[in-house]
């Protein structure tokens, strides 16, 4: 697991800086972009900002192992990918606070027990519901889920886009990063890998289904 950020650290500690602070903090970038924060259209935006992050970053106040702990045994020797693809990834770089969009699969192959498929697209939140870069976000969900369900494999690959690639600095619209963290069988086996791509591949069906 990554040793700066553990998985199941909560950073929300004794010395967190109060709404108060939050706010003012907010002021002051306003007056540094040359606004005046007393003006009538400005009065509530710091307030809404803080509202704001606490949504951004609501990860660091969930435990994602214990996201993972309720299980099902009873799956008739189930021993086949799982996959939940296509979930919609919103995080922030924390180079510079700006948005990351993109989508995430992910996918296990179950050794007794399975997970709640929502627990998957929740540990993909937790962790995105940081400031994060790609590569950590990807390898945090993998092996968050590899140390708690032990399963024969684990594949987590995001696709995203940059926006402190795309709205500042280089301004290349359009650039897709992808990253992808594969682990036991998905690594190891190259028909268990190239069985997991053309499930990722093929047209979805969820339509017929919803
Ligand atoms: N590897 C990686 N890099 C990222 C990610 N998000 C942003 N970056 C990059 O982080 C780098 C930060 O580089 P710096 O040179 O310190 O920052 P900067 O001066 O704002 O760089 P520019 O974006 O090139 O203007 C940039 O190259 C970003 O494109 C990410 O998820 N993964
Ligand atoms: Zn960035």
């Amino acid at each position: 697991m990554d040793q700066a950020i553990p998985a199941g650290a909560l950073p929300h500690h004794a010395d967190r800086p109060s709404q108060e602070e939050a706010e003012a903090a907010v002021r002051t970038l306003l007056r540094w972009a040359g606004e005046d924060p007393a003006r009538e259209g400005l009065l509530d935006t710091p307030r809404r900002v803080v509202k704001s992050y606490n949504e951004f970053f609501q990860g660091y106040a969930t435990d994602p192992v214990a996201l993972l702990a309720t299980t099902f045994a009873e799956t008739d020797g189930y021993d086949e990918i799982v996959l939940l693809r296509d979930i919609r990834i919103e995080s922030h770089c924390e180079h510079h606070m700006v948005p990351i969009i993109g989508k995430c699969h992910v996918a296990y192959l179950p050794r007794r027990r399975v997970v709640g498929i929502s627990k998957l697209a929740r540990l993909v939140e937790v962790y995105a519901r940081r400031l994060q870069i790609q590569e950590r976000l990807t390898a945090q969900i993998a092996n968050t889920l590899n140390e708690v369900l032990e399963p024969h494999g684990v594949a987590v690959i995001i696709e995203a886009g940059h926006q402190c690639m795309s709205t500042r600095g280089v301004h290349k619209p359009g650039v897709s990063m992808v990253t992808s963290r594969m682990l036991g069988a998905f690594r190891d086996n190259p028909t268990t890998r190239s069985e997991l791509l053309s499930m990722i591949n093929h047209s979805s069906a969820v339509s017929a289904f919803e």
